[in-house]
């Protein structure tokens, strides 16, 4: 079976500085991968090049084919047509994905309309407006009729995470990269939005792939993970094993330190 998404050799730089360096990994349709390390390590980097939105100045090399499509030195024009039905991205800072000048309903009602046209199909203003409470509704927010009527800034910072999803899920992408999706929420809507993504990845079958410094968030979402430090893949395996039995010095230190973490934790409660 062929891969959904194939990272062969990928190496990003500037200048004369490698920022990722010879990376490979792949995913199959509807398998869950996550992708950590600390800040830096090259994560949102190699996301970017997944969906060729890389920076100016970032030079790639290798190769990273998505849904049969090389996407390195690959056009706009023809990554146009994988975002969104192939990938979409749900980042950490929900604003970036939202006009801050548009109504919620309508900013949901876009990428579902591109898909339904996509589908060849031209639904009327009034079943794209039916389709877009049932999403909202689908991402567990209260009141979609108020939520499609507010701004952006009308509503909390959880509840616009939510509706980040319910714009990447309108969609209907066969992959789903999240970055970080979770980190400028406090931790009671953190636990929420995880199980909310990792329901909804699973339902809609879609693969992930989740970005996170977070080893116990990681955990709890995807089966497999790379570890990735200074741009190099460090350690690779099933998410049971590399966090129980992990090999790599810097894998044990990230464990370590997310067990100390939560041990204090455990200390003040
Ligand atoms: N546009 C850019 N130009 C030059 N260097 C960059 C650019 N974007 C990122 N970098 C550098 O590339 C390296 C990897 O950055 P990246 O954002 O991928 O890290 P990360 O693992 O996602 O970190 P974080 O968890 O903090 O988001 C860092 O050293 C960063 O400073």
């Amino acid at each position: 079976m062929t891969a959904l998404l194939t990272v062969d050799g990928l190496t990003l730089r500037t200048g004369d500085q490698a920022l990722v360096s010879d990376l490979s990994f792949s995913l199959g349709a509807g398998e869950r991968m996550g992708l950590i390390g600390e800040s830096g390590s090259g994560k949102s980097l190699t996301a970017m090049a997944v969906t060729g939105l890389l920076p100016k100045s970032i030079r790639p090399g290798g190769s990273v084919v998505l849904d049969g499509q090389q996407v390195i030195d690959t056009s706009d024009r023809a990554l146009n047509r994988l975002r969104g039905s192939s990938v979409a991205v749900v980042f950490q800072e929900p604003l970036t994905a939202l006009d801050p000048l548009m109504k919620i309903g309508r900013q949901v009602a876009g990428p579902l309309a591109r898909r339904l046209a996509r589908e060849g199909k031209s639904p009327a203003g009034r079943d794209v407006e039916r389709e877009v409470l049932q999403f909202l509704d689908h991402v567990a927010l209260p009141q979609p009729e108020r939520i499609a009527n507010s701004y952006p800034h009308e509503i909390s910072g959880g509840q616009r995470q939510r509706v980040a999803i319910a714009m990447a899920l309108a969609c209907r992408p066969k992959l789903l990269i999240a970055d970080e999706p979770t980190t400028a929420l406090d931790v009671t809507t953190q636990a929420e939005i995880l199980k909310l993504l990792d329901s909804l990845v699973r339902e809609l079958d879609m693969a992930l792939l989740f970005i996170s410094h977070d080893l116990p968030v990681v955990a709890t979402v995807v089966d497999r993970v790379l570890v990735l430090r200074n741009g190099r893949a460090v350690e690779e395996g099933p998410v049971k094993t590399v966090f129980n039995q992990p090999r790599h010095d810097y894998t044990k230190t990230l464990v370590t330190a997310a067990r100390t973490f939560d041990n204090a934790l455990e200390g003040t409660a």
